[in-house]
């Protein structure tokens, strides 16, 4: 989800529409954040953790290890999970290609927080949409996203491609991964470990639909 905040498009996910919501004033465009309160917003401090060079490093990284880890790419395919994972697997497809000179395809997962209301049931992930153009039957899926976290996400991802196909093996890349998982899931590509508090956000934008590459952190409360 993103919306517009004086002439700045700003990203947010589910669990980032309060910061955005009470932090009109400290806009992305600052790369470290300490100010006082003003009336009804909590203090909040954001700092940069990567810069758009530290993200294409981290990228160029990756498709090398995801290269040597799986000898080429014949088997490979990528899938990118909404929002900005699809972005970062595009990105990391046409580094293969050029390292490899190698087409990867991309498919991409919309997984969202479900709510069901009458049952009360917490929110967990579900799969709401799919645009999977190439078989996974037999192949080396990986599946790509921004940030890292409880990991019900990906739990989620994974349902999702065993129900459609049966791959030879699945591989997790994520941009960041900030620890507090709350399921037996490890990445095997990793572009950053953050070790952060439960109250702290990672906040990833990318150019193709923030207007910039940046990873910020930030305290929420
Ligand atoms: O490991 P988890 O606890 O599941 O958290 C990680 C997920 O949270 C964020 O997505 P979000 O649902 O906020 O949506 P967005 O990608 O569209 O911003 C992020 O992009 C991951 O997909
Ligand atoms: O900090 C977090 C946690 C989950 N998803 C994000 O994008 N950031």
């Amino acid at each position: 989800m993103s919306m517009t905040i004086g002439n700045t498009a700003v990203s947010c996910s589910k669990r980032q529409d309060f910061f955005y919501a009470v932090s009109k004033k400290s806009l992305i465009n600052d790369q470290t954040i300490g100010r006082s309160k003003t009336a009804g917003e909590e203090l909040l401090e954001e700092k940069e953790i990567l810069d758009e060079k530290a993200i294409g490093r981290a990228l160029t990284r990756l498709a090398h290890e995801v290269i040597e880890r799986n000898e080429g790419v014949d088997s490979v395919v990528l899938v990118g999970i909404k929002t900005r994972g699809i972005y970062l697997a595009k990105r990391l497809a046409d580094r293969i290609k050029s390292i490899e000179n190698k087409d990867v395809a991309v498919g991409e997962l919309d997984i969202t927080l479900y709510r069901d209301d009458l049952k009360q049931k917490t929110d967990e992930p579900e799969l709401i949409g799919s645009i999977l153009p190439m078989s996974i039957e037999s192949k080396t899926v990986i599946l790509v996203d921004d940030v890292l976290y409880t990991g019900r996400t990906i739990r989620a991802a994974m349902d999702a491609l065993m129900d459609v196909g049966r791959p030879q093996r699945i591989q997790l890349a994520v941009l960041i991964d900030r620890g507090h998982r709350e399921l037996p899931i490890r990445p095997d590509y990793i572009g950053k470990n953050v070790p952060t508090s439960k109250e702290e956000q990672i906040a990833v934008q990318l150019t193709e639909i923030d207007g910039m590459d940046t990873v910020t952190i930030r305290a929420t409360s």
